[in-house]
């Protein structure tokens, strides 16, 4: 019998304060996160960025202990996953592929080819699918089994997003329920959606489906909680002076104080794992700014993490791929729309022409304001919120 495998796809985060600088460097190395006109800006501008910004970010890991949780949640869901699909009768090897740190992407893979799997599932731990996230690491993906013939003999099928699992859906109605019954006034709370953001251009421009699957996914979790809370949906974690996908969640935060709501409980949801975007961003800063405009009953849905129901919805979306018709990568690296590249015309979904250009001002504008700031001490980085 052949050996099966799954291969979980997930970004990665820095484990101690020594780690922030590379993984940022990894991170905006990542022509899907910053796509600019010629290939040879992308590792200085990449080095340039990370220099700049590793400061912020090691104080903001710092506030969550020091490093990111992300490896040791994923480890524990892969081992849970391997638990209840033992159960079902399917044994698997379960294969964690980081795509900014440890453990590389590209370890797996090698791992996955040393223990001969024949019969692979490609599972994101993204529900929803962007360019940035998910098409990343399939795209990489691809990369590697071009480079390698050998990877072709496994059979392997992709989960390109599934945030409409009713599984899923189910363990996130639950997990705000449970937090809504902590209010005093549970029918008086507004439930307060916040997604990571993605620059505007991602969809506007580069035909990025990640908004359409995150509105979809707010209403199906609304319609599976069945209660009758108003609900909104913002935007977090914008990086750099560029427009990202609005509302922006400390924006909504003060026009919901504005207009009188008192109890308020974030959910997040864009992803499954505690992260620092939870434990920092919405739990010390968010709460912050909404306890400053007035806000005082502010609660936080916890993470997926191990929930025994998100357990079984993977568990069935992995059983659910082995039983269908099998999904190839270029399938879901494919382009979404046509876009004019200079110099020629070609199906892609990175930016377009325009954007390049204006990523490359942009860097050149990033090189100036780093001299502003050298010689001065004090520059325009700090206005935009690079540092
Ligand atoms: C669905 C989730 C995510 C999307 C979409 C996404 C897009 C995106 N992110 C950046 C820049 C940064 N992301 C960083 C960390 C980070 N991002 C996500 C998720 C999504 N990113 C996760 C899970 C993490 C890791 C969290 C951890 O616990 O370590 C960072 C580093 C942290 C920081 O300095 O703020 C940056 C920078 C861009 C530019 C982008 C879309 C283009
Ligand atoms: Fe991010």
């Amino acid at each position: 019998m052949g050996r099966t495998g799954v291969l979980l796809l997930n970004l990665g985060g820095p484990e101690q304060i020594e780690d922030v600088r590379p993984f940022l460097f990894n991170l905006f190395s990542d022509p899907e996160i910053i796509r600019l006109p010629f290939p040879w800006m992308q590792k200085p501008l990449a080095w340039l960025i990370s220099s700049l910004r590793s400061k912020r970010s090691q104080e903001n890991y710092l506030a969550i202990g020091g490093g990111s949780p992300l490896r040791q949640v994923t480890e524990a869901q892969a081992t849970a996953l391997e638990t209840n699909l033992k159960e079902k009768g399917e044994p698997v090897g379960i294969y964690i592929g980081m795509r900014y740190w440890h453990p590389f992407t590209e370890e797996a893979v090698a791992k996955i080819k040393r223990d001969r799997i024949d019969e692979l599932v490609i599972l994101p731990l993204y529900p929803q699918f962007s360019i940035s996230t998910s098409g990343s690491s399939f795209r990489l993906l691809e990369k590697l089994w071009q480079e390698d013939p050998s990877l072709n003999r496994i059979n392997y099928t992709v989960i390109r997003s599934w945030y409409e699992q009713p599984g899923y859906l189910q363990a996130m109605a639950q997990l705000i329920a449970q937090e809504l019954d902590k209010f005093a006034h549970p029918d008086e709370v507004t439930i307060f959606f916040s997604a990571h953001g993605v620059p505007v251009s991602y969809v506007e421009e580069a035909g990025d489906p990640y908004q359409k699957e995150i509105e979809e996914c707010t209403d199906l979790i609304m319609q599976t909680l069945n209660r009758p809370n108003p609900h909104v949906l913002a935007y977090q974690s914008r990086v750099g002076p560029v427009e990202w996908l609005k509302p922006y969640t400390e924006d909504a935060i003060q026009e919901l104080a504005n207009e009188g709501v008192q109890n308020l409980l974030v959910v997040p949801i864009s992803f499954v794992s505690e992260h620092i975007e939870t434990l920092q961003e919405i739990d010390i800063e968010y709460r912050e700014i909404a306890e400053e405009a007035g806000i005082h009953n502010f609660r936080r849905v916890p993470a997926l993490n191990t929930h025994p129901v998100f357990i079984e919805a993977l568990a069935d979306l992995v059983l659910n791929a082995l039983n269908s018709p099998k999904v190839q990568l270029p399938q879901v690296t494919q382009m979404k729309k046509q876009v004019k590249m200079y110099p020629q015309e070609r199906w892609e979904w990175g930016m377009t022409t325009s954007a390049e250009v204006w990523n490359g001002r942009l860097a050149m504008l990033g090189l100036i304001a780093l001299l502003i700031e050298l010689i001065s001490g004090h520059g325009p980085l700090h206005l935009v919120g690079l540092l």
